[in-house]
């Protein structure tokens, strides 16, 4: 242990600066250009990578490189107050640096890093692996965002098993602070010290945590997302006094509700099914009717201007 946090703080003295590249990286992948795939990719260009983003669609990409722009946009306001033209030239860069495609094998058989953030469903996932496993370069290190399925279990698909770890980031990636980096039994080291680097060099603080379900935070904070639902489906309160509750009462920025609609709710869906199939014994894991409902009525949250709250103008 004492070795480990040595090598860390190494690592975190040379990526002071978030625009210091990794040096075992230069080109990223980011395959899906969803809430979180369009943010890992404006965060790594930010960083000064090349970063190729991967959709099935153009409409996908488009709206992708629009948030991305929105996003740079408010962040710039803030970090050149006083100095819109070198705003102006960072959002250009940092746009410059991300080339979108609907091929996957035009930035794979190029890429040092893939980082996967398509939908959390296994079987996608290991099509998409196997598929690249084939394609990428020997040397290239692939990694998910998944939130709730093992690392271990996607790397199923490939046979680089040293050369595949987790990379869990936050929603919303350009603001939250924290990225979750997660071994496997058989990530090798150096794999390992290469994605914490990276980490480091795009900004976020890491934490390193065992291929556990749901890491650490989703751990933590599904169960209490899932006892809110609970809460309110029993009818012991509005599911807008629970957020109110839970901010006003217990400090959060958002409450359950609002969370759920931020994160998606067909993304909320996926972790409550696959971890119910998973874990069939423990209670804290169940479907949601009102969830469920939800989703079949195409509300998905603020991605689709509608879940539990009305976002539509
Ligand atoms: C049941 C199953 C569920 C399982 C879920 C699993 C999902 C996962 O795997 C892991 C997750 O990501 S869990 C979600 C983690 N995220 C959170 O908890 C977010 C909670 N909300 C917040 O922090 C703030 O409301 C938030 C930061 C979002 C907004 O803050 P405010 O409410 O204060 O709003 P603003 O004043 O508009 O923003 C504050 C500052 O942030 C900037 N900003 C916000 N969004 C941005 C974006 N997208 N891009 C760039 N900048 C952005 C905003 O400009 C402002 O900056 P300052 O002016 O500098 O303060
Ligand atoms: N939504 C959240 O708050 C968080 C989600 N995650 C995880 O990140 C991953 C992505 O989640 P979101 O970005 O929220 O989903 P999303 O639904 O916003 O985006 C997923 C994107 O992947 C694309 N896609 C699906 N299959 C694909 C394929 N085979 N090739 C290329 N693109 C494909 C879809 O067209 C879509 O644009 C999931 O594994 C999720 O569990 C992790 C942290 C937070």
């Amino acid at each position: 242990m004492a070795s480990k946090l040595v090598i860390n703080n190494i690592i975190k003295r040379s990526f002071s600066s978030t625009s210091a590249l990794n040096r075992q990286i230069n080109s990223v992948t980011v395959i899906g250009s969803g809430l979180m795939g369009s943010g890992i990719a404006q965060v790594t260009a930010e960083a000064g990578y090349s970063v190729y983003l991967v959709d099935q669609n153009d409409t996908a990409l488009n709206k992708a490189l629009k948030t991305i722009e929105t996003s740079l946009t408010r962040s710039t306001k803030k970090k050149f107050n006083k100095e819109p033209d070198h705003a102006v030239r960072y959002i250009k860069d940092t746009m410059d640096r991300i080339v979108t495609t609907t091929k996957v094998d035009a930035g794979a058989e190029k890429s040092d890093l893939i980082i996967e953030a398509i939908v959390e469903n296994i079987q996608a996932k290991h099509d998409l692996f196997s598929k690249l496993d084939k394609i990428s370069p020997n040397t290239t290190i692939f990694t998910s965002n998944t939130s709730s399925l093992p690392i271990a279990e996607i790397a199923e698909a490939v046979s680089r098993k040293d050369k595949f770890g987790g990379l869990h980031f936050f929603n919303p990636v350009p603001v939250m602070k924290l990225l979750e980096v997660i071994k496997t039994h058989e990530t090798s080291d150096a794999t390992y010290r290469t994605l914490l680097e990276y980490g480091l060099s795009i900004g976020k603080t890491t934490v390193e945590c065992k291929d556990t379900p749901g890491f650490i935070v989703n751990r933590l904070l599904v169960p209490y997302m899932f006892e809110a639902v609970k809460m309110y489906e029993r009818g012991d309160a509005s599911f807008q006094d629970i957020d109110t509750a839970m901010k006003l009462g217990a400090g959060y920025p958002m409450g359950p509700f609002e969370l759920i609609d931020y994160v998606g709710l067909d993304t909320t869906k996926f972790i409550v099914d696959g971890w119910k199939k998973r874990f069939p014994e423990d209670p804290t894991f169940q479907s949601s009717v009102v969830i469920d409902q939800l989703v079949a009525e195409g509300r998905l949250g603020r991605k689709s201007g509608e879940g539990f709250y009305n976002y539509k103008k």
